[in-house]
């Protein structure tokens, strides 16, 4: 059973021991209040920065052994428990991305003595560098949107066409402009999420954590000491093992590129794979994707996977479906040939790319972390095993996010956070609800769904009617766009709520979060018809789907 010092300090405040703590000076008020009384008496020096190298950054030194080490010591002088004044936190977070943040965050406003470590910032990451706001932040979901969002002016600017605006032909777009823009957010946003941490009142700690055991964490040579430990340290891009992978890119350099590539081949079928050929083939470049299935996005419902293979053909990405890469070559001009294998055995090469992506994948950043040592189960990747409440086979060492490598989604690592800050300050041991997780693939065009998948649901109910709807947006009408829209909804034929909805189109991942909502209320069918639509939009399509596309019945096609 977990017992946090600050769950004790906090039954202390709520059933007001007021004797224990106006006897070590406190307010009347408890916890909060003594913050308060603390605060106001303390000059703020949150969020001025100071010094590196497992030094505290943003807590002055009065709170580093004031406020939280009364939290622990008010609970020890309560409890009569020795032990208790042994730690220095009541958790100790190594890692300060989207779980890593979230999850220290909201343990402090429960009360816990809380400190994150955190590498040195950089826009790519490496074993020494990092930065606070984690992947997402830096060099995940924001820039990646942000070069979305840079890229689709492209087809703005020529589907303007169509309704009677004549863009200059001299319009240009300035990459470096772009990339100093992103740079600036980003460091913005990193400085953003430090404050965010210093408000909370959690320790942010500079410098690469290493687990020694059970309880203590080493910071570049200085050691502390904390109830729980929680492993939030993401996860990094690898590259396959083949000759010539050192000429190639991965996700991160690919934020950071000086210059747009001509020509790029971009290996893989996953999300980044997809996102990036997407990004690049809009601003104009010749982009080629390589990947071993039939098509792209495997693990995605099969009728939008392949509406969306063929949408990304429409739209004149280059697909070489069946290919495994096999070398990449240097050029004398300093281009890369890409050589893959066909699946009848003959050899395709790529020539003339100024970039090769490859997007086959991240590895938990498990490498060099003492976990092992300290007898924390690792699998086969190298994720940390954990139970449902986010716990390792060492009790006081918990991990979440993309190093457990169950869904590698900062919605999710924030979820886990949250339910991991419950467990280890609150004494409330809380899993993270996994169902009807919602996703987007912010490709062009755009894909996004919650529930289930026709595949997966044909397992789990025998009875289901498919609803699908094909489309032209009317915005496709006048620009010329030869992109379709496409939504699906899988319905239990026997209790009728619906399992899962998809939709493939502009603005997927805005409408399908709604729908997310109705899916995980498990609404039926006829509640979702009884809304009424708002028109003219696409997302009415989804309130308007009245005749069944296919009924399956015992698992066949009926
Ligand atoms: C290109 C790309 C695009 C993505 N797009 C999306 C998207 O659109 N939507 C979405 O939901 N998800 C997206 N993701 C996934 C998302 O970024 C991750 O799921 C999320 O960041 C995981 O959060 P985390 O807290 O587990 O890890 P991270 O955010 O990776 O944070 C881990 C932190 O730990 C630090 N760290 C590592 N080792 C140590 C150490 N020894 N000591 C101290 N600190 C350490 C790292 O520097 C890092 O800051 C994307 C990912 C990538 C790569
Ligand atoms: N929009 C989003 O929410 C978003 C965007 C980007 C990333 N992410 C998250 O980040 C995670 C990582 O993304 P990713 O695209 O790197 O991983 P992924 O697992 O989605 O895709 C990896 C791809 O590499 C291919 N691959 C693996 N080994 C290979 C080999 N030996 N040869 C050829 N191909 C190989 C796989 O078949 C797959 O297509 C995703 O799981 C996703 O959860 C989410």
């Amino acid at each position: 059973m977990i017992t946090p010092t600050s769950s004790r300090a906090q039954s202390l405040v709520s059933r007001g021991s007021s004797s224990t703590m106006q006897k070590m000076g406190m307010c009347k008020q408890g916890l909060r209040g003594l913050r308060t009384c603390l605060s106001r008496s303390t000059p703020s020096s949150i969020g001025q920065g100071g010094r590196r190298g497992g030094q505290c950054l943003w807590a002055p030194a009065q709170e580093q052994t004031g406020v939280r080490g009364l939290v622990t010591s008010m609970a020890a002088a309560a409890s009569g428990d020795a032990a208790e004044q042994k730690f220095d936190y009541d958790l100790f977070t190594i890692g300060a991305g989207s779980g890593g943040v979230r999850g220290s965050r909201i343990a402090s406003s429960y009360g816990a003595k809380v400190a994150v470590c955190e590498l040195p910032f950089d826009f790519k990451s490496s074993d020494r560098l990092g930065g606070v706001g984690g992947t997402c932040v830096l060099r995940g979901c924001v820039p990646k949107k942000l070069m979305v969002y840079a890229s689709e002016f492209a087809d703005h600017f020529h589907d303007s066409r169509g309704f009677g605006w004549s863009p200059a032909e001299s319009i240009q777009h300035d990459w470096t402009h772009m990339l100093e823009a992103k740079r600036k957010e980003l460091t913005r946003l990193n400085n953003a999420y430090k404050n965010t941490l210093g408000n909370a009142k959690v320790d942010l700690i500079e410098g690469r954590g290493k687990v020694v055991d059970a309880h203590t964490v080493d910071v570049d040579g200085k050691r502390y000491t904390a109830k729980h430990i929680m492993i939030a340290v993401g996860g990094r891009p690898t590259k396959l093992d083949i000759p010539g992978a050192e000429h190639t890119i991965t996700s991160d350099d690919a934020l950071e590129l000086s210059r747009r590539p001509d020509k790029i081949t971009v290996i893989g079928g996953g999300y980044i794979a997809v996102e990036f050929s997407c990004i690049f083939h809009r601003f104009g470049s010749d982009v080629h994707l390589v990947f071993r299935q039939p098509m792209p996005l495997r693990g995605f419902d099969e009728e939008v996977r392949k509406f969306t293979t063929d949408q990304y053909a429409a739209s004149g990405l280059q697909m070489h479906p069946f290919m495994t890469p096999a070398e990449v070559k240097k050029q004398p001009d300093g281009k890369l040939t890409v050589v893959l294998n066909a699946k009848d055995g003959s050899k395709v090469e790529i020539a003339d790319n100024d970039q090769v992506l490859m997007a086959t994948g991240r590895a938990p950043n498990t490498k060099n972390l003492g976990l092992e040592e300290a007898g924390v189960q690792l699998g086969p990747k190298g994720q940390v095993i954990v139970d449902e409440y986010c716990r390792s086979n060492v009790p006081s060492i918990s991990a979440l996010g993309d190093v457990i490598d169950r869904i590698q989604l900062t919605p999710v690592a924030l979820m886990e956070g949250m339910a991991l800050a419950r467990t280890v300050a609150l004494n409330e041991p809380t899993k993270p609800n996994y169902e009807a997780v919602p996703s987007a693939v912010f490709s062009h065009p755009e894909l996004a769904g919650v529930g289930m998948t026709e595949e997966q649901a044909v397992q789990a109910h025998p009875n289901l009617d498919i609803y699908t709807s094909s489309f032209r947006a009317m915005r496709n009408t006048l620009s010329g766009s030869p992109l379709r829209c496409f939504m699906k909804m899988i319905v239990d034929a026997d209790t009728h709520v619906v399992l899962g909805a998809h939709m493939v189109g502009d603005h997927a991942a805005e409408i399908m979060q709604g729908f997310a909502v109705a899916v995980k209320m498990k609404c039926t069918k006829e509640q979702i018809d009884s809304v009424v639509g708002i028109h003219p939009s696409s997302a009415e399509e989804f309130v308007t789907m009245r005749s069944i596309s296919r009924k399956i019945r015992g698992g066949q096609p009926a």
